[in-house]
């Protein structure tokens, strides 16, 4: 039986999201902190270039493991997926087309460094609705600073260059931003950056918390030996972290900077993933991170020969769930294996987590995080644990009474009269809301002529 032949298998069906990777770990860049370079390791000899009838099964066992959802969604990454060209990804709306059920809506999304895109991608883009995030860490100081190609050469213009193309084409696109020991300290310029300076009005923010054992680290703080084909195969192991990695402290401060600016002017105009995401929580409805979630093992991740993993930040052996070649998507999605996978989030949490005042909102965070251990020795706990719960504890206040406008019916954007009027009212040597331990009017760049200290 050839791999485009393997039937469906009847069992129940759960939303599920599947990041396909067509050129697996392959890039033309060298981002320092990359953690996904090393897995070419895991495919010594491949061509890294997902075959045309692979491609078909991909397509038709995703829209099978769907079901009649009227909504699927096709997600590209990688390493570089603009490396496989565009004559990929017109075939693969060939075959969206020959598989989709009548009705059926497909959306492609695409993962990209955006060095490659010029008017052409933009405007193949543009035409078949993708929606593209784009990678940018920031102004070109913060952005370059880990953000390189093979040669070491900064990308800041050739990023740039490549969002030109996207607006100029009006492509729908967020920001993914990761935060690391250069950017982390500059939330606020890097929220404008992205805002005024980009037009995002979507954005999201990762943290860099890469993990190595205490052998590896001095290789791994060099950028994983600096260049890929010397990278160990990066594995979710050890108690360390590297130097570019973001502390806890300025995780959480980070998020407090940017949510302090947001709140003020951008409800409901500006998207930052992780508010979005703690209103859900707040509001009491499932969120759409699976991080923030009770459990997750519902985003998984799809190898260029057809090897699904438990998760993209788990492509490793000890996470292979199977071949689409050989057992069908939707079998591999439902395994036991998996389902194990996404409830130890939940049930490995240490007491510490289950008495938390933030675990609503938390939850615990990325289990590939969680290698720390609690002040009373129990191990498990998330890295970033300061952070969650100085930022979470931090938008507490705003948090209910957005959830509460939204139970009226009301948009959630009134919080900012509120804040107007408190600011108005507010002296400009007070203490700034952020709790950072700056007056209130330096910390807003307002006017300080009244302000005596
Ligand atoms: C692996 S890349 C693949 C897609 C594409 N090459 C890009 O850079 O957007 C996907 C995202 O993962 C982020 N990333 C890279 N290394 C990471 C790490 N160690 N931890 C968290 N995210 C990371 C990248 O910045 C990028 O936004
Ligand atoms: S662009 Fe950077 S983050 Fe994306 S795959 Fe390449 S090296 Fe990794
Ligand atoms: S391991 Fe982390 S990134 Fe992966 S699905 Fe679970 S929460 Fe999400
Ligand atoms: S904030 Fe810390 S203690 Fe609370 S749930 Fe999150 S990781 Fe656990």
């Amino acid at each position: 039986m050839s791999t485009v032949d393997l039937p469906a298998p009847t069992v129940r069906r759960r939303p599920f999201h599947l990041l396909a990777k067509p050129a697996g770990a392959i890039c033309n860049l060298d981002c320092t902190y990359c953690f996904f370079l090393s897995k070419e390791l895991l495919y010594e000899g491949s061509r890294f270039r997902m075959a045309d009838d692979l491609l078909d099964a991909y397509i038709r066992q995703l829209i099978e493991a769907h079901g009649p959802a009227p909504e699927v969604t096709v997600a590209w990454q990688g390493g570089e997926p603009t490396l496989m060209g565009l004559d990929f990804f017109r075939r693969s709306l060939e075959y969206e087309h020959r598989h989709a059920r009548p009705g059926q809506r497909i959306v492609n999304t695409i993962q990209t460094n955006g060095t490659l895109i010029d008017a052409e991608w933009a405007r193949f883009f543009r035409d078949n609705d993708f929606l593209v995030g784009l990678s940018v860490d920031g102004p070109r100081e913060l952005h370059d600073a880990h953000r390189v190609d093979k040669g070491g050469r900064p990308t800041f213009d050739r990023v740039m260059r490549g969002l030109d193309h996207l607006r100029e084409h009006g492509v729908q696109w967020n920001a993914l931003t990761t935060l690391h020991d250069a950017n982390a300290g500059h939330g606020r310029e890097v929220y404008s950056f992205l805002r005024d300076d980009c037009g995002a009005a979507h954005m999201q923010f990762i943290p860099i918390v890469e993990r190595t054992t205490a052998d590896a680290l001095p290789l791994a703080n060099d950028g994983w030996g600096a260049r890929a084909e010397d990278r160990p195969l990066y594995r979710q192991q050890g108690d360390r972290v590297t130097e570019r990695s973001v502390t806890a402290r300025q995780y959480g401060r980070f998020l407090i900077d940017v949510f302090e600016d947001w709140v003020r002017t951008d409800v409901g105009r500006v998207h930052v993933q992780m508010f979005d995401v703690a209103l859900a929580n707040w509001y009491g409805e499932q969120p759409s991170l699976c991080v923030h979630s009770r459990t997750c093992g519902s985003a998984l991740a799809l190898e260029h020969n057809g090897d699904v993993y438990s998760c993209d930040h788990f492509v490793e052996p000890d996470h292979l769930l199977g071949n689409i070649g050989e057992r069908h998507l939707l079998e591999l999605v439902d395994s036991p294996r998996q389902r194990t996978f996404g409830q130890d989030k939940h049930d490995t949490l240490p007491r510490y987590c289950l008495d938390c005042d933030v675990r609503f909102a938390c939850h615990g965070g990325c289990p590939k995080d969680r290698f720390d251990t609690t002040p009373d020795g129990e191990p498990g706990l998330n890295h970033l644990c300061a952070g969650f719960q100085e930022f979470f504890r931090h938008v507490d206040a705003p948090m209910r009474t957005m959830a509460q406008l939204l139970r009226q019916g009301l948009a959630p954007a009134l919080i900012m009269r509120q804040y107007a009027t408190a600011d108005a009212d507010r002296p400009h040597n007070a203490p700034c809301t952020c709790g950072g331990g700056r007056k209130w009017a330096r910390c807003h760049g307002r006017p300080v002529a009244a302000d005596p200290s």
